[in-house]
Order: C-alpha cells, then structure tokens, then sequence
C-alpha cells in the first residue's frame, strides 16, 4: 500500500455549542475521551474531575497547572500547585445536551473513580493544620468530582483505628486520611483486627499530606515524579490511580513494599506487630496475592 494516513478517532460528537459564552465547534472523542474546541483540549480522564448539567449548559470542573499559562492540552501530567477551572458547554439544543451529557457521564463511570470516600482528618497532626488543608485543598476537589464524603474528625489517640474497626465499609469506595502516616497506620491496624480483616483489608485507601513526616505520601507521589502536595495526593485518590490504590493492579507490589518498610521502620507500629501475631504474614499475604 502506498500513501498510509495516520489513523485518527473518529470525533463521536460533534456540534455546535457556545463555550463559556462563545459558540464554537466542539468534538469529543470517545476513544481517547478528549474534548477539543478551537485551540483547546481537554482529558476528560487526566483532567476533568466532574460534570454536572445545569438548566441548558453542561459544567465541566477541571483543573490546569498553575502557571498562569493556557489550558493543559491533552493529558499533560499537572505538576507542582493545580488550578481549578471550570467550563460551560452551553448546548443549542435539547437533543444536544442530552447526548453530551450521556456520552461524557459515560466516559466518566468508564473511569472507575471512587464515589463515596470516608474521609479521617487529623487537627492535631504536624503543624496542626489538617482541616485547614483539608477545607482548603481536599474538599473543593472533592465537591468537582462529585464525590460523597462523609468526614470524621479525630478526637484522641487511637480514635482513627477504633471507628476503621467497625466502619461499615460496604459504605464506601475508599477511606482517606488527611494526616501523617500515624493515622494511616491506625486505619491499616483497625481494619486488620475486624472479624471480616481479609475483605476489609482490601479496602483503597489514600493519604493526603498533613502530619510531620508523610513518609507515605512523599514516597507514593515521588514515585510518580510529583511534589508532596495536598492536591496531588487528593487529585491522585479522585482519579482512582496510585494513592487509592494499595492492592490494585501493579501499584499494588510497589505500594505493599513501601508499607512494609514503613511497618518495620516505624516505632509506633509496635502495637500492630504485637496486638496481631501475624500480621507481616497477613502484608505477605496481600502482597503476593496481588501480583
Ligand atoms: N484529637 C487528637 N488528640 C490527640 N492526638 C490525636 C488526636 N487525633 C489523632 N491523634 C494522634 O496523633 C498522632 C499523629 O498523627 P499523624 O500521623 O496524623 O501526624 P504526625 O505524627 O504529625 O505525622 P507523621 O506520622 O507523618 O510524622 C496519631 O498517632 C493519633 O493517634
């Protein structure tokens, strides 16, 4: 054959829409799930945290690195502090909005991100500003993906492992811990000694930095080229990825061995170690199962 083209997505949709006020063409591909409108793209998947539709015009809640530049084309990775953005996709008609809408909710669910997330956020952490950091940089995030949150505050020492003990985990995607590595290790400790340890175990879970040392978040982020921010942590657990992902996929062997050189490094996981006799077999256990 001579001539061979590229082969590109063929746009799913395409029409006419007004964008933040002005009307343009607008295609979104669903192969690829990328919105285009003149000069501009977005990743629906590295991207946009949520949509919602709102009378005739369809918001997108996005982010873009913060660097006073133009939008993030295409799934660029968001290094350093993130901006959030927000984009109305007017629509002409009613058939349009209810075709966009459906196609990119769709996209969205394809996803697999989290829904509902519990969320423990530690006051007396490090510098003693987790609820700062979590007002300030977790939750706008949360409220743009759409996700449900139920938030507990910690009210003494030991507080995070009692309530992971008995939480009704069917309840939820993931629990997260606005925190130091302290209170992570409580939730670990608390979900291992439930009756249901082995399902419960399997629970997601994710840390936002907001203790002293955030070993956890500092290595997780690291891994993937990323500063130890509040809002990378939380963008990474939205998406579903790294963070929220201990025994997921391939993440899972790199997490459980980062974990387990926190367990043995750490003093205070003396009680774990000591309260459950086999515990390292349990981390063993999940680590190999999940390869
Ligand atoms: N309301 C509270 N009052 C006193 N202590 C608390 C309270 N809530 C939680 N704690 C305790 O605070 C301890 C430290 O928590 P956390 O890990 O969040 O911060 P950090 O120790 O500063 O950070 P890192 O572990 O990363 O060094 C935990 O062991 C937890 O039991």
């Amino acid at each position: 054959m001579g001539n061979t083209k590229p082969i590109t997505a063929a746009p799913v949709l395409s029409d006419r829409v007004r964008v933040n006020g002005v009307e343009t063409a607008v295609t979104f591909t669903a192969e690829e799930g990328i919105l285009r409108w003149r000069e501009n793209c977005l990743s629906i998947e590295k991207e946009v945290l949520g949509i919602t539709v709102e009378g005739s015009k369809i918001k997108i809640r996005a982010i873009k690195e913060n660097d006073g530049g133009g939008i993030i084309c295409c799934g660029g990775n968001t290094v350093g502090t993130v901006r959030r953005r927000s984009y109305n996709l007017e629509m002409l008609t009613e058939d349009s909005l209810r075709i966009w809408s459906q196609k990119l909710h769709e996209f969205i669910d394809s996803l697999g991100r989290p829904k509902r997330l519990f969320v423990f956020v530690n006051p007396y952490g490090g510098k003693r500003s987790a609820s700062k950091i979590f007002i300030d940089s977790v939750k706008p995030l949360l409220d743009d993906a759409n996700i449900d949150y139920t938030v507990q505050e910690t009210k003494y020492q030991l507080h995070a492992k009692e309530v992971a003990k008995s939480l009704d985990i069917l309840r939820y995607d993931g629990v997260v811990c606005v925190s130091g590595d302290g209170i992570l290790v409580e939730v670990v400790n608390g979900l291992l000694e439930r009756e249901d340890w082995d399902s419960a175990i399997k629970m997601p879970l994710g840390v936002v930095p907001a203790g002293t040392g955030n070993g956890m978040a500092k290595s997780l982020l690291d891994a993937v080229g990323l500063p130890c921010t509040a809002s990378n942590a939380t963008l990474a657990i939205i998406r579903g990825g790294e963070l929220l992902g201990f025994w997921k996929k391939k993440t899972c062997s790199f997490c459980m061995v980062k974990f387990q050189l926190l367990f043995l490094s750490q003093l205070r996981l003396r009680s774990f170690v000591s309260c459950r006799a086999q515990a390292s077999t349990r981390c063993s256990y999940y680590y190999t199962g999940a390869e």
